[in-house]
């Protein structure tokens, strides 16, 4: 578990993490949200002892980073894949990691085979893609078979496959029981990775709940209607719901604030046609945005 308390960082003028308090359970994928800029790094970096706060706490299993006897066998990090020297082999950056960290030289090859880099274990790291810097960036991070994991933007720049494969990789590591906790700017992804989130915005504290919470809290589901009488049916919809005045471009209705069957059941006793009746999700995108506007660092000039 890792917890944090009024956890502060300033940086000169800078606020970069403002007054924080969070935790985030074992055995679930957290996420860990925010435009650029909002301090998730910075948080990050407190939690593995890179960074003092200025003020406040966190605590990883209830002690200071600084103060595990053995860090590597309670918390393993992602935090930039590319941190290898490029003319080791896999193998022999994990075997100096292992090395210095008093872990046996088995639990490499463990760890090679587990993110799938086996075949190409003896190759140079320089030569490798983003997507297996990725995968040996998380077999170093599981080295110590630690509890409490830590990935910072880890899908970044991956293909669609890689995405996929961490995304799985991280349930799978949640279903052991560990702390999972991944940090991204983009909702969308967030959405299918995590069970939780903790959303923040210039340092401060959003939203900390279940991502299925966040959604229906943070969206407004709307129907789309087609008719050929649309124009009594909006007759009939005005002071009930909220009808779209920029109807859709094919002409469709925009409904807010009513369920597909009250619009149904409204059309039936009246007479009217309908050509469509279907419920819209809230955008995920717009609804981060809009919560976290007041909090983006810089906007484009409009
Ligand atoms: N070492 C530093 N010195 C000065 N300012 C810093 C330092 N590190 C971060 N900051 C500032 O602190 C704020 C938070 O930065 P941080 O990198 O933690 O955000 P982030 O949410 O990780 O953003 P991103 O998604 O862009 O990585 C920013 O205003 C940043 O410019």
């Amino acid at each position: 578990m890792i917890e944090a308390t009024g956890l502060t960082k300033h940086y000169g003028r800078t606020v970069a993490v403002d007054d924080l308090a969070f935790r985030v359970e074992p055995g679930r994928v957290t996420g860990f949200l925010g435009p650029n800029g909002a301090g998730k790094s910075t948080t990050m970096r407190m939690i593995l002892g890179l960074d003092r706060p200025t003020r406040g706490r966190v605590t990883v299993k209830g002690q200071d980073y600084r103060s595990l006897r053995e860090p590597l066998r309670v918390v393993g990090a992602l935090l930039d894949a590319k941190w290898v020297h490029p003319n080791r082999s896999a193998r022999a950056h994990l075997l100096w990691l292992a090395r210095s960290n008093r872990i046996p030289a088995a639990r490499v090859d463990e760890v090679l085979d587990m993110v799938g880099l086996t075949q190409v274990a003896k190759r140079r790291a320089g030569g490798f893609s983003l997507g297996m810097s990725q995968r040996l960036g998380i077999a170093g991070a599981l080295l110590g078979d630690p509890e409490v994991l830590l990935f910072d933007e880890p899908v970044n720049g991956l293909d669609p496959e890689g995405i996929l494969w961490i995304r799985q990789f991280m349930h799978r590591l949640a279903d052991e029981g560990r702390t999972v906790f991944v940090s991204s700017h983009l909702l969308s992804e967030m959405a299918q990775t995590a069970q939780d989130l903790i959303v923040i915005g210039r340092g401060r504290l959003i939203a900390q709940t279940s991502t299925e919470r966040f959604i229906a809290d943070a969206t407004e589901d709307t129907v789309r209607v087609r008719s050929p009488q649309l124009d009594r049916l909006r007759e009939l919809l005005d002071g009930r719901a909220r009808v779209a005045e920029a109807a859709a471009p094919d002409g469709a209705l925009v409904v807010h604030g009513v369920e597909p069957a009250f619009i149904g059941e409204l059309a039936a006793s009246n007479g009217i046609t309908l050509h469509e009746l279907s419920p819209q999700l809230g955008s995920l995108e717009e609804a981060f945005m809009q919560l976290t506007k007041e909090s983006v660092e810089y906007h484009a000039a409009d």
